[in-house]
């Protein structure tokens, strides 16, 4: 037991590491710099208007703001930001949090009931992102929870996910296969059915894991469990699981921001539910009022008598009392709401929400969970009585930024702890639907105990079944610039390395392998889409160099603009699938130094996104002293992957 406490304790302090370097980042970019260069780095508005004020939700000020210089510029202000409207008038800052960003305008919900002097004294005033202190502060209190926990549910919980306790799993518990699903998945399912306390789907590479999540979620709806959270640490992740429940006939409701604009998402947000509520035009009435109120109240400004200022309090009392009335409305048909609902889904952080932190779930699911902290997903099982746990620990773990922290283990997931302790718990999806067998073999045989297979759908498919005009050729190719004379070079103070002709050589070679295929010429037909192609490079520099160059190559720059080429780190590419990728490996130098090529997780991801063709541009000569990638190259020449860069070197006009 004291193990666990202290393993906790280690977190705890880990992640105080991480907060300290997240937020003395943040403040190095902003608060050292003057208001020009924030504006230049897109992280603040200024000068800006206030164009209207409404009242939100817990009677707390919107304002709707409006940029008067450098509009249109590129900024990072998004819907869910943390931000402040500050004045250099009298120095005064008022907290907020972003609700939509619309080219040149945005609203801020404000953490007041009423709008400080300032604002309206026509001080200049400007908006600017700050840091974001609330996730943090909700995983420490989660934390807290944890290791307070005693004699109750979330006592058991934390001791089997962290392997102190056995997992109970009633097994004789009848189940019926869904029939699209294949054996692997509905043996997901089922074992999440029989699970009491914890259960892990763990899906490689294009298994079906998400489909296999939302039917293990309609199955535990239909088995009478009510009120499910279903949660992920991206917004993105949330937003693809609120539609395909939606898509379903669920009854749920989205928590927080969506990242994108969707119908369907928009409709099954909080807001938007509230507004279709049967009691809300009561609502809206009250608020009409109350806002009439204000307005009077705001005629009477300061420079007016005593008998005016007793007016303008009067009115803004009327206001408020009617707000108040306001909001136990809002409330109540909130509550009625989330009483009702099958399916509520957020962001981990997102399930301590003021709207839903009371509640407590039957089971709360969590997609993504090798991508997320630790902490951060202690904060929606802190609510649950059952969890079920979905990801990959072989690919991208968290990001974590303090050096320190990241050494001490915080980049370490629940998921990972809980499936090396728990191994029993945990079902993993064996058959892809996305990579030729060639594409698969490495990554199968390295990180899923080569237990993986390709569905016959895919297992040999090749270019060719996308346009005819493809030669199938290889597979996988593997070009080797060993002796080409090539050198990394350090980029930006040692932040980032390029080898410009590395790149090249790689698109010499799409060019090539494009020669018979016209942008725009693809089969068309009900399931027919055009052919999409990623370059992937784990280093920055080597992006640029690459976007920059395929703008100087027509038809590259063609399938750029018509959205099937893309360029990108390989976390760009993260759970996403392309007909053909390249990658870029960049490392050549006679020390054999290949910097985070060694993170072999990330280079797993790179690997596992291609269907149909991959080629792997890099130096055997330094890759080769990893023994991960020693293992690649005898792969490649197994399978009749293995070129020379000279090969194409020598077919230069040049
Ligand atoms: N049982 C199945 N039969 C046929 N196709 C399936 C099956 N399960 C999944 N697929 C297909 O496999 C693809 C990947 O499915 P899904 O999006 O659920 O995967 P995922 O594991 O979440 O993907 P990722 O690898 O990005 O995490 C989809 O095109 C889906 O239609």
């Amino acid at each position: 037991m004291d193990e666990i406490l202290n393993e906790l304790l280690e977190v705890r302090a880990l992640l105080k590491l991480e907060q300290d370097e997240d937020r003395k980042q943040y403040q190095l970019k902003n608060a050292q710099t003057t208001i020009t260069e924030r504006k230049r780095l897109g992280i603040c508005w200024y000068p800006v208007n206030v164009i209207k004020q409404e009242v939100g939700f817990g009677n707390k000020v919107v304002v709707e703001l409006e940029r008067i210089s450098g509009r249109d510029q590129l900024h990072m202000f998004q819907a869910g930001s943390s931000a402040a409207l500050f004045t250099n008038g009298d120095g005064g800052t008022l907290n907020g949090v972003v609700l939509e960003v619309k080219r040149n305008k945005l609203r801020l919900a404000t953490s007041k009931e009423d709008l400080p002097d300032w604002v309206e004294e026509g001080y200049k005033m400007g908006v600017e992102l700050t840091f974001d202190e609330v996730s943090y502060r909700e995983m420490e209190i989660a934390l807290m929870k944890v290791m307070e926990a005693e004699k109750s549910r979330l006592a058991q919980l934390r001791d089997i996910i962290l392997g102190a306790e056995p997992a109970y799993f009633r097994r004789e518990k009848p189940f019926t296969p869904v029939p699209f699903l294949n054996d692997s998945q509905n043996a997901a399912v089922a074992n999440i059915m029989q699970a009491k306390d914890v259960a892990i789907i763990h899906g490689p590479p294009g298994t079906g894991k998400t489909t296999t999540l939302v039917q293990a979620i309609l199955q535990t709806l239909e088995a009478g469990e009510r009120r499910l959270l279903v949660t992920a640490p991206s917004n993105t992740a949330v937003d693809l699981l609120t539609e395909k429940l939606a898509e379903q006939g669920v009854n749920v409701i989205r928590i927080g921001n969506p990242s994108r604009v969707s119908e369907v998402l928009l409709e099954h947000t909080l807001d938007s539910q509230v507004m279709h509520h049967r009691d809300f035009r009561q609502l809206k009435k009250l608020r009409k009022s109350a806002e009439e109120y204000r307005t009077m109240a705001f005629q009477f400004k300061r420079s007016f008598g005593h008998e005016e200022r007793e007016q303008r309090r009067r009115m803004k009392e009327e206001s408020k009392r009617m707000l108040e009335q306001a909001d136990d409305i809002e409330q109540y048909i909130t509550n009625d709401l989330l009483d009702h609902v099958e399916v509520i889904t957020c962001t981990l952080v997102g399930s301590a929400n003021r709207m839903i932190r009371h509640l407590q779930y039957d089971t709360v699911f969590i997609d993504e969970a090798a991508q997320a902290l630790e902490p951060a997903c202690w904060i929606p099982i802190t609510r649950a009585n059952r969890v079920v746990l979905a990801g990959d620990h072989h690919q991208l773990p968290p990001t974590v930024k303090s050096l320190a922290a990241e050494r001490g283990g915080l980049a370490r997931t629940l998921f990972e702890k809980c499936i090396e302790r728990q191994p029993e718990v945990a079902v993993m999806l064996n058959t892809q639907y996305r990579m030729h067998q060639h594409i698969m073999g490495f990554s199968n045989s390295q990180f899923y105990g080569s237990n993986l297979i390709a569905h016959d759908s895919v297992e040999s498919h090749t270019l060719q079944d996308i346009h005819p005009a493809f030669d199938p050729g290889l597979i996988v190719e593997f070009i080797d610039t060993a002796g080409c004379g090539f050198n990394d070079q350090t980029i930006g103070e040692g932040s980032s390395t390029a080898n410009p002709e590395e790149a090249d050589i790689l698109l010499k070679h799409l060019v090539n392998l494009l020669t018979p295929y016209e942008p725009g010429s693809d089969p068309e037909g009900e399931n027919a889409a055009p052919l999409r192609i990623g370059i992937i490079s784990p280093y920055r520099a080597q992006i640029n160099y690459l976007k920059d160059q395929v703008e100087h190559q027509p038809k590259l720059a063609q399938l750029l603009s018509r959205r099937q080429l893309s360029v990108g780190t390989v976390d760009s590419f993260q759970g996403q699938e392309r007909d053909i990728i390249y990658i870029s490996m960049v490392r050549s130098n006679p020390e054999g130094e290949i910097g985070f090529l060694g993170d072999i997780r990330r280079m797993n991801v790179a690997m596992t996104r291609a269907k149909k063709k991959m080629v792997i541009v890099g130096d055997s000569a330094t890759l080769g002293q990893h023994p991960f990638y020693q293992e690649f190259l005898t792969y490649a020449e197994r399978i009749g992957a293995y070129r020379s860069a000279w090969e194409l070197i020598s077919t230069d006009p040049e």
